[in-house]
């Protein structure tokens, strides 16, 4: 077998396997092969090192290994109940073993006056303690007393049955390693490993599972998560300056006489530093040639609008158009109403397209898109079905991109005749750096971390249902100053109907506590144009509570709506909460959100709660909810896929991850193709990861 392949080698052919241990190894853990096998790594190791006395025992220990004599095994018990039991004795006192069912296999397996290994987790039962189902190994005279580090692997249930436990995988891949050992290839240049004084592949992986003590596996998971990460980052890297050649070079928009017109005589207010240099970035991008790829990322009310409008400016100022597409009807309304406000000030085109966009109009919207009369379009993906013609799209701005995926990015490209049009993909939801660096590495970032001058931050209280006549109290006192309030039910999808009784009896206890106040309600089983009607008229001011569910969540700008109470808050996550929240403080005036809840919380619900009231800064909330989610669950990332890390956790190596990025750039910048001798070897790694779906820790 050449060395290419033994990786590729199907694991039923590994001593030991066969077919059935086989089929359930590629159902039950998508292990095909041998470099499928050596890649399930333990998630964590046990520390047989040390061995306790039957006496050192206490509560709470996870486990505990003891060497001792079975000195008396007996059946006990009838029936169901039957089970074996044995005592094990040390020098300082004695133990019960326990087997519940399958106790007569055990029997055979274990003599008295023997003696053996026992691992497991003790329990206390009165005085004493005993544990059940322990692992046995007889003492012989090959054994190691020293102990080890045990790795355990994921299994399931199924494969138990079949003696493919932890154990039983942790045999077969000490078998495939002696057999394969020798075929690891090297992935990481020899100057990098004496640079960061890394273990050699080989070793890494071996002591990754098998580690000889926990130094070692320390350094084997260092090694191994640095790869991971650098690879990634490495792949990210160059798509990011693959596109700034040849093939994505984009228009060029040095021109800017409207946007200094507007920007001298019409902007309503000083933009902030933070937009001011975003602006500028974005510029940049824009005259540059290449075509932009850039994320924007501002926390709510942060004033991304403007700017999404300046940047338009410059595509219009060199004879381009403009459009931008949004999730939501009711999303793509309000923009079209705050951009236009803007646009009309200098007679710059716009118009909005959605699915209920009238034939009619549609067809002259089409129309002057064609012609190039119509300069800025705004609307929801309405906007990129086939018929959407433009004369000649120059930036398009998406917001909220999570909803939107990378085919429908695509389609964008295809509406124009000359250069790909720039791309500014805007998002209310900020997100930790480190998963920005993953999951959009291949896009620039602008981040507006600045609020505008003079918002109050706003006052963030939990209450609990028992304090609801003073929720209404202080509701009423706001109103009578001329706000607006807002009170927010969740709708999940599994208790669908319970919630939306909730929802209506919390609009009838409303109605009940404003007598004569005019209140709007907003869900998500009206129709579009009711539902339009009630926000129409809240955001005119005509009634002053609007009960909803989360359909209000993004983007809605009510500036004059100074209170936000959130239902059931223990339901939503931090991200929701923070959009929610986001809602209110968006004018001068003080404002305040009111979590309310039952009495009883669970530990995350209280932490969520706790981080709400602490922070108003959104990257702040960010790392809480990666911290508490991971990774994994965090929107967007789930398709990605590029998160298929074994090692690394971007919640807690931001710095490792920092240094393989620096490291990835540095690389390319000096050897874009890897052309270099002593990059041969991440070459190679490299055009490995391009044939197959992103594992980053897969051995070929
Ligand atoms: N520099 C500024 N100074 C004062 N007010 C500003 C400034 N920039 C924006 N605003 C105002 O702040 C409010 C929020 O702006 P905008 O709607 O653009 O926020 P956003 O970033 O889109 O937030 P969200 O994602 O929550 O919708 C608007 O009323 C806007 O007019």
């Amino acid at each position: 077998m050449s060395n290419n392949n033994i990786f590729s080698t199907k694991v039923e052919y590994l001593k030991g396997v066969g077919p059935q241990k086989a089929a359930l190894l590629n159902t039950e853990l998508s292990i095909f092969n041998f470099g499928d096998l050596i890649a399930h790594y333990p998630f964590r190791h046990e520390d047989r090192t040390k061995f306790y006395k039957i006496d050192e025992i206490e509560d709470d220990l996870p486990y505990v290994q003891i060497k001792g004599r079975i000195t008396r095994k007996e059946f006990v018990g009838e029936g169901k109940g039957k089970r074996l039991t044995a005592q094990l004795r040390d020098d300082t006192g004695v133990l019960e073993l326990v087997w519940f069912k399958g106790g007569k296999w055990v029997d055979k397996q274990i003599q008295e006056g023997v003696s053996y290994i026992v691992f497991g987790k003790p329990q206390r039962f009165g005085y004493k303690f005993s544990i059940s189902h322990p692992e046995m190994e007889l003492i012989t005279a090959e054994t190691k007393l020293e102990g080890k580090l045990t790795p355990v692997y994921h299994t399931s249930e199924k494969m138990k049955v079949k003696r493919l436990d932890s154990k039983g995988i942790s045999t077969l891949m000490l078998t495939l390693l002696k057999n394969t050992y020798e075929h690891i290839q090297e992935t990481l240049p020899e100057y990098l490993l004496n640079e960061y004084h890394f273990l050699p592949k080989k070793l890494a992986v071996v002591y990754a599972h098998f580690p000889k003590d926990p130094d070692l596996l320390n350094q084997a998971q260092e090694r191994l998560k640095f790869e991971e990460l650098f690879f990634m980052q490495l792949k990210l890297m160059a798509t990011k300056m693959g596109k700034k050649t040849e093939k994505f070079r984009g228009q060029v928009f040095g021109k800017i006489p409207t946007l200094k017109e507007f920007y001298d005589n019409h902007l309503p207010f000083d933009l902030t530093g933070a937009q001011k240099r975003v602006v500028r970035e974005i510029f940049e991008d824009m005259k540059s040639g290449f075509q932009m790829n850039r994320l924007l990322q501002g926390d709510v009310g942060s004033g991304k609008t403007i700017v999404a409008f300046i940047c338009m400016l410059m595509a219009i100022d060199n004879g381009a158009q403009a459009c931008l597409m949004a999730p939501t009807e009711i999303l793509s309304q309000q923009h079209y109403v705050g951009l236009k406000e803007h646009a009309d000030k200098i007679g710059v085109s716009i118009a909005l397209l959605t699915g209920s966009t009238k034939a009619k109009e549609r067809r002259l919207i089409d129309e002057q898109l064609r012609s190039g009369e119509l300069k800025i379009i705004v609307g929801t993906h309405a906007l990129i079905e086939d018929k959407v013609d433009f004369q000649n799209l120059g930036l398009c701005v998406i917001d909220e991109q999570h909803r939107f995926g990378v085919a429908q990015r695509a389609a964008l490209w295809k509406k124009t005749s000359l250069a790909p049009p720039h791309i500014l993909v805007m998002t209310a939801t900020p997100i930790p750096r480190t998963l920005a660096m993953t999951v959009y590495g291949d896009l620039d970032v602008s981040v507006i971390d600045e609020l505008p001058a003079g918002r109050k931050p706003i006052v963030t209280t939990h209450r609990t249902d028992a304090n609801r006549l003073r929720v209404f109290g202080f509701m009423k006192e706001e109103i009578e100053k001329g706000r607006q309030v807002y009170v927010v039910y969740p709708l999940i999808e599994e208790s669908e109907k319970l919630d939306y009784k909730n929802l209506m009896d919390g609009y009838e206890s409303i109605c009940r506590a404003f007598p004569g106040m005019p209140v709007s309600i907003v869900h998500g089983r009206m129709k579009p144009e009711d539902k339009d009607f009630e926000m129409q008229r809240f955001v005119k001011g005509e009634t002053k509570i609007m009960v909803a569910t989360t359909v209000i969540e993004v983007g809605v700008n009510v500036p004059n709506a100074s209170v936000m109470v959130i239902e059931n808050a223990e339901k939503f996550g931090l991200a929701q909460l923070h959009q929610l929240r986001g809602r209110v403080g968006r004018g001068a005036e003080q404002s305040y959100c009111i979590l309310m809840t039952g009495k009883k919380l669970s530990k995350d619900g209280k932490f969520r709660l706790e981080t709400m009231c602490r922070t108003n800064n959104g990257f702040e909330i960010a790392d809480a909810d990666l911290k508490l989610r991971g990774p994994g669950d965090i929107e967007g990332t789930q398709q990605s896929g590029i998160l298929n890390l074994k090692f690394a956790d971007i919640s807690k190596d931001a710095t490792v991850l920092q240094d393989a990025r620096k490291l990835a750039e540095k690389i390319l910048e000096e050897d874009p193709d890897l052309t270099l001798p002593e990059h041969a070897i991440i070459k190679a790694q490299q055009a490995r990861f391009a044939k197959r779906e992103t594992n980053w820790s897969r051995i070929s």
